[in-house]
């Protein structure tokens, strides 16, 4: 990974009124958590922070002195003023002080109607300054647990919420499980108290998937407040209009990138020598978290896998590189015989995506096209189909998400082919650079007809960032670019831009072809 800064507008200017993330919590005297920390991080990613006390707790860095619940009462009326005057699209909920307050809370979240903003709760049960916050009986935690949409706790909350020791990887799946059992949509256990794991690895476990994120030890001091500060930031991207697992993605990237500017890279740099020693060293020594803005280099970006063995399963080598990474327009047709009408232009790459036809047929289809591009230098990639791209001896291949999990990755290295992986969105980016592919498509960036597309376009704002993400790797966009639309896509940075519809449904599609090339500066 390298450190370059991912310099883009921030966030994409959708709105001219900042979304609104509730953060309902406690104050902490000290700022270094609670809502103050909240407030501060919602403010960071541009985001607009309502705040609902639940108590005031006060706090030193190293202490918590004494604490102060709001009653229901009053709880209840800040959240009906500003359900009225500035509803959420999102809501935030750390320490609850007692049952009263959460069973009011539960309440109000049920009774919200659709849209109903995403809900997450922070379970935290004591503060990292040493008091206990929250004081829940266990049938009132599970009515939380099964209201709100995401629950985030550390190693030890798990291991209270679900009343389950939680010491390795099997006791902390049970315990996941055990959450799940009594409700919760989807959990994000935060590893950085997992003694067994040798790296930070925090485990997210919806109802159709699970998803590991991965980010190198960090023994260069704690950090108080990284908690609420994950949470928020979650919130902060859902309400930015991000699917959870980017959220989730972009959110331990703010954290890691919180950390590094605030504690710098090595050890031997702590701005605040610890002024007792009794405590544990999870609450010593006490910084103040420098503000980050957007995530911005591609090493606080985790490791994302989508199981747990998934890296070992590789054997961690580049794949091939490109010969020409200037790639220039590249088409994806569904027949040999575009391939042989098109590789007269002096395409630099193609794409054959066969949907149909007997495995004969097929077959067919890719060794005629192997040999049509034969003595050309256009780069020709098969769709799907890699057990006979490799037994025709194709230059490289296309492969979706889903078969990352079934094909033989290190028999395509093996036997020399190129290996172009498709992404939609930050945390599959990250799934696959570490991968080493030759390059990364990046889509749909706009509306497609071509396709049936399980994910939002993207637009030309993410891709900018998604191209820095993927510095050093080559990479593709795709999706429903046009004539109208190509020169923003090329202003990206994309080394390639593919098509389908925009030349095979042009009148002519050689002249589409040259058309798009030129108004993407490529000819
Ligand atoms: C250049 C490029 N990008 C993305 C895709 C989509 O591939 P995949 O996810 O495998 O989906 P299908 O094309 O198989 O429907 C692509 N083909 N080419
Ligand atoms: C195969 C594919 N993968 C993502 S979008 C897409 C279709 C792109 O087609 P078009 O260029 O016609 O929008
Ligand atoms: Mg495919």
């Amino acid at each position: 990974m390298t450190n370059s800064h991912l310099t883009t507008p921030v966030f994409e200017p959708s709105s001219v009124r900042l979304p609104v993330v509730w953060c309902i919590g406690g104050v902490d005297s000290s700022g270094g958590a609670g809502l103050t920390r909240d407030a501060i991080t919602l403010a960071d990613l541009h985001v607009h922070a309502c705040v609902l006390t639940t108590q005031l707790t006060v706090q030193s860095n190293l202490l918590m002195l004494s604490k102060d619940s709001m009653s229901a009462s009053a709880l209840n009326q800040q959240w009906q003023v500003l359900h009225e005057d500035t509803p959420a699209q999102a809501i935030k909920i750390g320490a609850i002080a007692n049952d009263e307050q959460a069973l009011l809370l539960c309440a109000r979240i049920q009774s919200l109607i659709a849209p109903r903003p995403f809900v997450i709760w922070d379970p935290v049960l004591c503060s990292s300054s040493g008091g206990v916050l929250s004081e829940l009986s266990e049938s009132v935690t599970d009515e939380l647990l099964s209201t709100v949409d995401l629950v985030t706790p550390n190693i030890d909350e798990l291991a209270k919420l679900s009343h389950l020791p939680v010491n390795d990887e099997k006791s902390l799946q049970t315990a996941i499980n055990r959450l799940k059992g009594k409700g919760a949509k989807s959990v994000y256990v935060k590893g950085g108290h997992a003694q067994w794991q040798d790296s930070v690895c925090d485990t997210f476990v919806c109802a159709s998937h699970t998803l590991y994120f991965r980010q190198p030890k960090n023994s260069k001091g704690n950090l108080r407040g990284t908690g609420c500060m994950l949470a928020s930031a979650i919130a902060a991207f859902i309400v930015h209009d991000y699917c959870i697992e980017d959220a989730l993605t972009l959110a331990n990237a703010y954290v890691s990138e919180v950390r590094r500017n605030t504690l710098g890279e090595s050890d031997s740099h702590h701005p605040i020598t610890p002024i007792s020693n009794q405590y544990e060293t999870s609450c010593l020594p006490a910084y103040f978290a420098k503000t980050t803005g957007f995530p911005s280099r591609a090493a606080s970006f985790p490791l994302v896998t989508f199981r747990q063995d998934e890296t070992a399963s590789y054997d961690n080598e580049r794949f091939p590189a490109l010969t020409r990474t200037n790639l220039g327009i590249y088409p994806v047709v569904d027949s040999v015989q575009w391939i042989a009408r098109l590789w007269s232009t002096g395409v630099k790459i193609m794409q054959l995506r066969v949907k149909q036809g007997s495995e004969d047929d097929i077959r067919q289809q890719i060794k005629e096209a192997i040999a049509l591009v034969a003595h050309t230098d256009c780069q020709l990639f098969i769709n799907d189909y890699w057990q006979l791209a490799i037994e025709l001896g194709a230059y490289g291949v296309h492969l979706g998400q889903e078969d990352i999990d079934t094909a033989d990755l290190n028999a395509i290295r093996r036997a020399g082919l190129r290996l172009g992986i498709s992404t939609h969105g930050f945390a599959e980016i990250q799934r696959v650079r570490a991968l080493n592919p030759s390059y990364i498509a990046l889509g749909h960036i706009f509306p497609t007809n071509t396709k049936d597309m399980p994910s939002k376009p993207q637009g030309v704002a993410r891709l900018t960032k998604y191209v820095k993400l993927c510095e050093g790797i080559p990479t593709v966009a795709i999706g429903g670019i046009n004539l109208t639309r190509i020169s923003e896509v090329a202003e990206t940075g994309v080394n390639g831009i593919a098509v389908v519809s925009a030349i095979t449904q042009a009148e002519q599609p050689l002249k589409a072809y040259q058309a798009l090339a030129r108004e993407a500066g490529f000819a």
